[in-house]
């Protein structure tokens, strides 16, 4: 969709912002552009648009050489979205939001509809703040209100210049993850660009790591932070990025482990005989459709009165009713392909040594910290040798128990 091929911008000063850029940007692709200030993001950006001239090399839009596109045409095609948002003082929120179609020579009142529908999917109810201000506003609510004007013409392509670089850090996770979500069904093609790492890696499908006016790596938001190219890319991504990497590295079925499991309406008798032919403290309890329901200790199976709690020495007796009437509840569930970093906070969340994977309501099996440790350490080996996750056999410390942990553990 955007192709840049041996740009450079130099400036008559000797500066040169851009030096010799090529990458290509897939149609429907998110790609953040990221480093520190002065290396030549927002030089990049503004030759999409044509704001700024390359000194030489060509860039194309759709296939078509930008330079033989006129300016003016050319920005309808482009969304921009700056972090000095640029609203008109003078206008509504709703007049700012319908400008862009008016222009466009859209009836008034259909552009009006338009903004409306744009403010409502950015998550500001137009019937609360249609007719306020900009300066009745705040922050995180003005930058919405950028992102719904730049979406005004319903552009295939947004350019992004830090658009939530002026809000504090909890409003601009929310912005993030809402513009994830909005991005997830309008599928724009987006070059955003930002200093900060972690906005990068959240939401780019794939990450421009610049160093001054040259691309130092340019791929996944895993890989960059698994394995990155340089030392510069490597000190830019950080010390923590094993951490970071937590974030973008979701659970596969091989992650799993795979305690016993008994169902709600087995008798307890026979579930107790199951779980001590396997030699294991406690078992997964699964309701009639296979999805997660909860736990079983084994000791509470077994009548020993307390259940786990039970000390050495309890007097067990024989197991009595069904599963259901020994089982505790587990709501701590993560779906298959859900990031690590979730399953590590729910399982903390949970105060539990385990946590459920399931796919669309069936139970695949379970994870652990020692897992997580594993699966997190064969995803980066992975992304290195360029290999399925699969194909990784580690030498692996061996953990220090051959059980799962039980729950709260
Ligand atoms: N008109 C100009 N004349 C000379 N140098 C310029 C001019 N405009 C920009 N530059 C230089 O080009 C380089 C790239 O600037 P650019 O704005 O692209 O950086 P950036 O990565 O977006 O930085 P920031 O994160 O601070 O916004 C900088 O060194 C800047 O000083």
């Amino acid at each position: 969709m955007i192709r840049f091929e041996h740009v450079t911008k130099s400036y008559p000063d000797g500066t040169t912002a851009v030096d010799d850029l090529t990458f290509e940007v897939a149609e429907g692709e998110l790609i953040t552009l990221v480093g520190p200030s002065g290396c030549g993001k927002t030089t990049t950006m503004k030759m999409v648009n044509r704001l700024i001239e390359p000194t030489s090399g060509r860039i194309s839009l759709g296939g078509e050489d930008i330079s033989a596109i006129d300016p003016v045409q050319l920005r309808r095609r482009i969304g921009y979205v700056i972090q000095q948002v640029g609203l008109f003082p003078h206008k509504t929120v709703l007049d700012n939001t319908a400008t862009v179609p008016h222009l466009l020579g859209r009836p008034r009142k259909e552009a009006r509809d338009r903004a409306a529908e744009l403010l409502d999917l950015v998550g500001l109810d137009p019937s609360t703040y249609g007719d306020r201000y900009p300066d009745q506003l705040s922050g995180g609510q003005r930058q919405r209100v950028g992102v719904a004007r730049a979406l005004a013409a319903d552009p295939p392509v947004l350019l992004m210049d830090e658009p939530f670089g002026a809000v504090d850090p909890v409003v601009r996770e929310h912005l993030q993850n809402e513009f994830l979500r909005l991005q997830s069904t309008l599928r724009k093609t987006v070059l955003f660009v930002t200093h900060d790492i972690e906005e990068a890696v959240r939401l780019g499908d794939r990450i421009a790591v610049y160093g001054a006016g040259r691309i130092e790596q340019f791929d996944t938001p895993a890989t960059v932070l698994g394995a990155p190219a340089t030392p510069y890319t490597a000190q830019f991504v950080g010390a923590d990025r094993g951490l970071k990497r937590l974030s973008v590295t979701p659970v596969e079925p091989g992650d799993l482990e795979q305690p016993p499991i008994v169902r709600l309406d087995d008798p307890a008798a026979r579930a107790a005989g199951r779980l001590s032919a396997d030699g294991a403290p406690w078992a997964v309890v699964l309701d009639a459709d296979g999805s997660l329901y909860g736990w079983v200790p084994s000791a509470a199976l077994t009548g020993a009165a307390g259940g786990s709690a039970a000390g050495p020495g309890t007097k067990k007796l024989a197991p009595q009713g069904t599963v259901r009437d020994h089982a505790r509840r587990m709501d701590a569930w993560l779906p298959l392909g859900a990031p690590l970093k979730q399953a590590l906070s729910t399982m903390l969340q949970h105060d539990a040594g385990w946590v459920a994977v399931q796919d669309g309501g069936r139970f695949l099996g379970v994870l652990t910290p020692a897992r997580l440790h594993t699966a997190l350490r064969r995803s980066t080996t992975a992304d290195a040798a360029n290999l399925p996750r699969g194909e990784i056999a580690l030498d692996t410390v061996p953990a220090s128990g051959h059980t799962v942990p039980g729950p709260g553990a």
